[in-house]
C-alpha cells in the first residue's frame, strides 16, 4: 500500500560541502545544521537535482480527534466528553495548537477520526470517521484490520490533497483522551517494556490512577500476546491496540514519506504512530523529524528506538501537535542559513575550516 523509497545520499556531499563552507567553526550551528541536511537531501532526492536553496510551502498541520474505549474506566484526569469538547475549541480557535500555529504559519487542518459524538458539519472539522471512539484496549481488540486499512486510505488521500496544493511540510497531531494509554501499550509491545516502563501520567493523573492505568495497559498487552503469537504484525498490532487518530496519523506518515514530504513529529503519541509506521516500512524514518522530547514517560526510550535527538526539550506533554507547531521558525532557521549564509569565499574570511 505504501511504497517508500530509501532517501538518496547522492547529494548528501554536495550538500555537507555547501554547510562546511559556511562562515562559522564546523557543525557550530549544531542540530540545525543535521536539520538542514535532512531537509537538503529530501528536496534535492524530490527534485531529482541538488537543491542550492531551500524553500517550505505550504506548510501543513493535521490534527486527528478520536475517542477511546479505555477512556471510561478510569485512566485519565479527563472524561471521553472534554475529546469532543476541544474538538469545538480547536474549530473556534482558542486551543493551544491554534496559537502555536497562527503564530509560526501553519495551515490548520482538524480531522474527526472518531470521537464519541461528532460536531455540527458547520464547525469545518472534516469527517474521516472510522467509528464512534475504539473499544477499550484491555478488553478486547480496538477496531477491525478492515478499519486500519480505511483509516490508512483517508489519510493517505488527505495528505495526497495537501501536496497537490503546493505542501512540502508536514505535521501531525492528536486529540483524544485516553490516548497516552494507547500508545504506551503499542509501545510496551514493540519494545518488549513491562507497561510500568512505557505508561506515564498524560494529562497528570495521580498516584492512585497511575497504578489503576499501569494494570489495565499491561492487561492489554497480555491479552494481545496470548492470542498473537507474532506481536509485531504492524497492521493487526494498530487494530489490537491503537485508536482511530493514531492509525491515521500512521497512514498520513507513510503517505508523506512515499511523497517525500518532510515530516514533523510531535510528541508522545505521534512517536508511537510513527513507531508502527516503521515497522510497516522501515524507511519512513529518513523522512521524520522530531520537534521536541516530551515530558511523558517512555517517550526518551521511543526517541532512542529510532535514534533521533529532537530540536526542542521543553517539557512539553500536551499534544495537540503543540511541539511540532514550535519547531517552524528552527526549521525556516535552518532553511534560512544553508540559502543565505555567506562562504568564506564570498565574504572573504579567512577559511578557518579548510586551514586548521
Ligand atoms: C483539556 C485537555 C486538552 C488536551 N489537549 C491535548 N490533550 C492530550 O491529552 C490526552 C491524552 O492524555 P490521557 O491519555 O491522559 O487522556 C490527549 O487528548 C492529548 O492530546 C489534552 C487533554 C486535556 C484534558
Ligand atoms: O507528548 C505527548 O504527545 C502527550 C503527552 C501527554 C498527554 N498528551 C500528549
Amino acid at each position: 500500500m505504501f511504497e517508500i523509497a530509501p532517501l538518496s545520499t547522492s547529494f548528501s556531499a554536495l550538500i555537507t560541502n555547501k554547510i562546511n563552507n559556511k562562515t562559522k567553526p564546523l557543525g557550530a550551528l549544531g542540530k540545525l545544521e543535521f536539520l538542514a541536511v535532512t531537509l537538503a537531501e529530501i528536496y534535492s532526492d524530490n527534485a531529482g537535482a541538488w537543491q542550492q536553496t531551500l524553500e517550505i510551502t505550504q506548510p501543513n498541520l493535521i490534527v486527528f480527534a478520536a475517542d477511546h474505549g479505555i477512556a471510561a474506566h478510569g485512566v485519565s484526569i479527563a472524561p471521553s466528553e472534554v475529546t469532543q469538547q476541544m474538538v469545538m475549541n480547536f474549530a473556534n480557535g482558542g486551543a493551544a495548537i491554534n496559537v502555536f500555529t497562527r503564530q509560526c504559519h501553519w495551515q490548520l487542518t482538524v480531522v474527526d477520526a472518531g470521537i464519541l459524538v461528532p460536531v455540527a458539519e458547520s464547525l469545518g472539522v472534516l469527517n474521516q470517521r472510522l467509528g464512534a471512539g475504539t473499544q477499550a484496549i484491555h478488553l478486547q481488540d480496538a477496531m477491525t484490520t478492515a478499519e486500519v486499512i480505511k483509516g490508512f486510505e483517508l489519510a493517505k488521500s488527505l495528505v495526497a490533497e495537501k501536496h497537490q496544493q503546493g505542501c512540502n511540510l508536514i505535521a501531525f497531531g492528536e486529540m483524544g483522551i485516553g490516548n497516552t494509554s494507547s500508545a504506551s501499550a503499542l509501545m510496551a509491545v514493540i519494545l518488549n517494556l513491562s507497561a510500568a516502563d512505557a505508561v506515564g501520567r498524560g494529562t497528570g493523573i495521580s498516584d492512585n490512577v497511575f497504578k489503576h492505568k499501569i494494570k489495565l495497559v499491561q492487561q492489554a498487552v497480555d491479552r494481545i500476546k496470548v492470542s498473537q503469537p507474532t506481536p509485531n504484525e504492524p497492521i493487526t498490532l494498530l487494530a489490537q491496540l491503537g485508536g482511530f487518530e493514531i492509525v491515521q496519523i500512521c497512514g498520513a506518515m507513510l503517505a508523506a514519506a512515499e511523497l517525500k514530504i518532510p515530516i514533523v513529529v510531535d510528541g508522545f503519541i505521534c512517536s508511537a504512530a510513527a513507531m508502527v509506521a516503521k515497522l510497516i516500512n522501515t524507511h519512513v524514518s529518513d523522512y521524520l523529524i522530531f520537534s521536541h522530547a516530551s515530558g511523558e514517560q517512555g517517550h526518551a526510550a521511543m526517541l532512542d528506538w529510532f535514534d533521533a535527538e529532537p530540536l526542542l526539550d521543553l517539557d512539553l506533554r500536551l499534544g495537540e501537535g503543540t511541539g511540532a507547531a514550535l519547531s517552524l521558525p528552527l526549521i525556516m532557521a535552518a532553511c534560512g542559513f544553508y540559502n543565505d549564509m555567506a562562504s568564506f569565499e564570498s565574504a572573504q574570511v579567512d577559511d578557518v575550516v579548510t586551514n586548521q
